[in-house]
């Protein structure tokens, strides 16, 4: 099987343009087969904020009203989404960006409501492997944003972790899949304040100890779910880390195993 890489990048490289035109840089200059998924989360609450509408997140899901499912399809499919396909161009990456509904690629049910209504927030039902294959066939680098669309007409906001992770569990299919989860860390942290305290492998029985401790705590608990869920599901090798790692050259992220 060919080999292919998952790269996704969170709200924190995406804000910061030093790190993302490195990153950028990084990504053009690795071989193979590739897509990356990028988050924005941190520019959606920014933007929304000078229109006057207040962000909410629950379990650190954005509660996506109307008027936010305008934002984050403006911020997200738009700003975001094309800025990063442009500097790619500029490193001669042949992107092509896409939301979920692009060549059909992610299909999603809105969230049913529970206890909690989250608005326009989908839970991906199917991606198209065949598809997205075509682009990487033909030698384009597929760009996915956060945003899926339900096969009537609704766009729905997605967390970018579970798009890359429920991308790479149907692309395993047909190729060799590696994920990587790049961030504005060298890794999963023994002790947050310690940068360099990185965790050099998590596996489900240390990940146990590691909740019950209270040493992953917050976005990184559905970022490391969202790892084994892939790994149970057909994902050769999930890895936490900078932008750095994707380049292997340094031996200083996170890998997670079963
Ligand atoms: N043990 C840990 N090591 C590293 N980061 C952790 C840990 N526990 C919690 N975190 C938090 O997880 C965050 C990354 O998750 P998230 O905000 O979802 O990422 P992203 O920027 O990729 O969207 C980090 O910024 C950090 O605050
Ligand atoms: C439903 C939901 O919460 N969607 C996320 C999508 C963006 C995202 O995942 O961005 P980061 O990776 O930068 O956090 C949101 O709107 O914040």
């Amino acid at each position: 099987m060919q080999k292919l890489s998952i790269i996704k990048i969170g709200g924190n490289i995406i804000e910061d343009e030093t790190s993302l035109d490195a990153f950028l840089k990084l990504f053009s200059n690795l071989e193979g087969k590739k897509i990356l998924v990028h988050g924005g989360g941190k520019r959606a609450t920014s933007i929304a904020s000078k229109l006057g509408i207040e962000s909410k997140m629950v379990n650190g899901r954005r509660i996506t009203d109307k008027e936010t499912l305008e934002v984050i399809t403006m911020v997200y499919g738009g700003l975001v989404n094309k800025n990063i396909v442009a500097k790619l161009q500029a490193n001669n990456t042949n992107a092509i960006g896409l939301t979920g509904a692009d060549i059909n690629s992610i299909q999603s049910d809105k969230r049913p409501i529970k206890e909690i209504d989250f608005g326009f927030v989908g839970d991906v039902k199917k991606v198209n492997h065949t598809n997205i294959d075509k682009l990487i066939q033909a030698d384009f680098t597929p760009v996915f944003c956060a945003i899926t669309h339900d096969g009537n007409g609704q766009l729905l906001n997605t967390n970018a972790d579970t798009i890359t992770s429920t991308i790479a569990v149907e692309m395993s299919e047909i190729y060799d899949t590696s994920i990587y989860y790049c961030f504005e860390l060298n890794g999963v942290l023994q002790d947050l304040n310690d940068k360099e305290s990185v965790i050099k492998n998590i596996n489900s029985a240390t990940y146990k100890e590691l909740l019950k401790d209270k040493i992953i705590i917050d976005g990184m608990i559905p970022k490391i779910d969202n790892c084994f869920d892939a790994l149970k599901n057909g994902v050769q090798k999930v890895y936490i880390g900078n932008a750095s790692m994707i380049t292997k050259e340094k031996d200083n992220f996170t890998t997670i195993t079963l």
